[in-house]
């Protein structure tokens, strides 16, 4: 047998894009990517203090911010051009911005459709444009990059409330395995991820608890018992999807909820 040989950083010399990185998950995935040898990770979110402060304590010379809202277009188009331009190549993308409707009480039978806009603008709009524009560069380029896409367990039930969100998590579902299927002979792989409730500031000001609170209100629903979901473990799970780990892993979707009990 040959001799056993230290294993190389996962994402040695790898330019990456994470999307929401300023907060939660998309922000321990950033440390993550950076940790396992990501030559460069930006960050684009709309919370531009954050995101600098974020970048800022990765270390300047690995990681950037820019100001990137996922429901215009243009603006995702333009940053794509700006990574490959600054940085030669674009190798990951991590599409997890997601938010939550302004209206948590929304139910079929009085379901405000400008709020349901409002969600799918951010959560499948911004999706398809951040997949789209990605896809294209790294097609270009002949970049053979994962794709990693944030959905949720909320993307395979329905729920008593929250009907405009869980609706756009099925479509992100619906995308990533277009997505795998279309891209695949680019050997372009697009997979996403499904965590289960985690204390995260979107979450916890949904729900208005802290996150303590949260986690004990929420540990019930995991047949697991013993370990507290943590943006960390799902960071961990982003980075099997976007190393080589999965190198043959395509239209997958990685659920981390701990075996929810519905
Ligand atoms: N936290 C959970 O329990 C949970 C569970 C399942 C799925 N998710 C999904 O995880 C993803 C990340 O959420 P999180 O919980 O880390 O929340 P978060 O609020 O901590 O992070 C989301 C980030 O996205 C950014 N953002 C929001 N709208 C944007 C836009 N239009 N353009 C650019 N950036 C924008 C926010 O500024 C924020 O930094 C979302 O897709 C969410 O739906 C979260």
């Amino acid at each position: 047998m040959a001799e056993p040989t230290l294993c190389k950083k996962k994402l040695e010399g790898k330019v990456a894009i994470v999307t929401g990185g300023a907060s939660g998950i998309g922000e321990a995935t950033a440390y993550h990517f950076a940790k396992h040898g990501a030559r460069m990770v930006v960050i684009a979110d709309i919370q531009e203090e954050l995101g600098q402060q974020v970048a800022k304590s990765i270390g300047f010379s690995y990681s950037t911010f820019l100001r990137c809202d996922v429901a215009n277009e243009e603006q995702v188009k333009d940053m794509v051009e700006w990574t490959v331009k600054k940085y030669g190549q674009l190798d990951i993308i991590f599409s997890n911005v997601g938010t939550y409707s302004r209206r948590s009480d929304q139910t079929v039978l009085d379901l405000d459709l400008l709020a349901l806009d409002h969600v799918f603008a951010t959560n499948v709009r911004g999706m398809a444009a951040w997949v789209k524009q990605s896809a294209r560069a790294m097609v270009e380029g002949g970049v053979r990059g994962p794709i990693v896409c944030t959905a949720s367990v909320a993307a395979s039930r329905g729920a008593v409330n929250r009907t405009d969100y869980y609706m756009s998590k099925h479509a992100v579902l619906g995308h990533v395995s277009s997505a795998s299927k279309q891209l695949g002979k680019y050997g372009i792989r697009v997979n996403s991820i499904s965590p289960s409730t985690v204390a995260t500031p979107m979450v916890c000001s949904a729900i208005e608890m802290d996150a303590e609170q949260l986690e004990k209100a929420f540990e019930p629903h995991a047949s697991l018992k013993g370990i507290t979901l943590k943006v960390e473990h799902i960071a961990d799970a982003v980075l099997f999807l976007a190393s080589d780990d999965s190198g043959f892993v395509n239209g997958h979707d990685l659920v981390v909820d701990g075996g929810w009990l519905d």
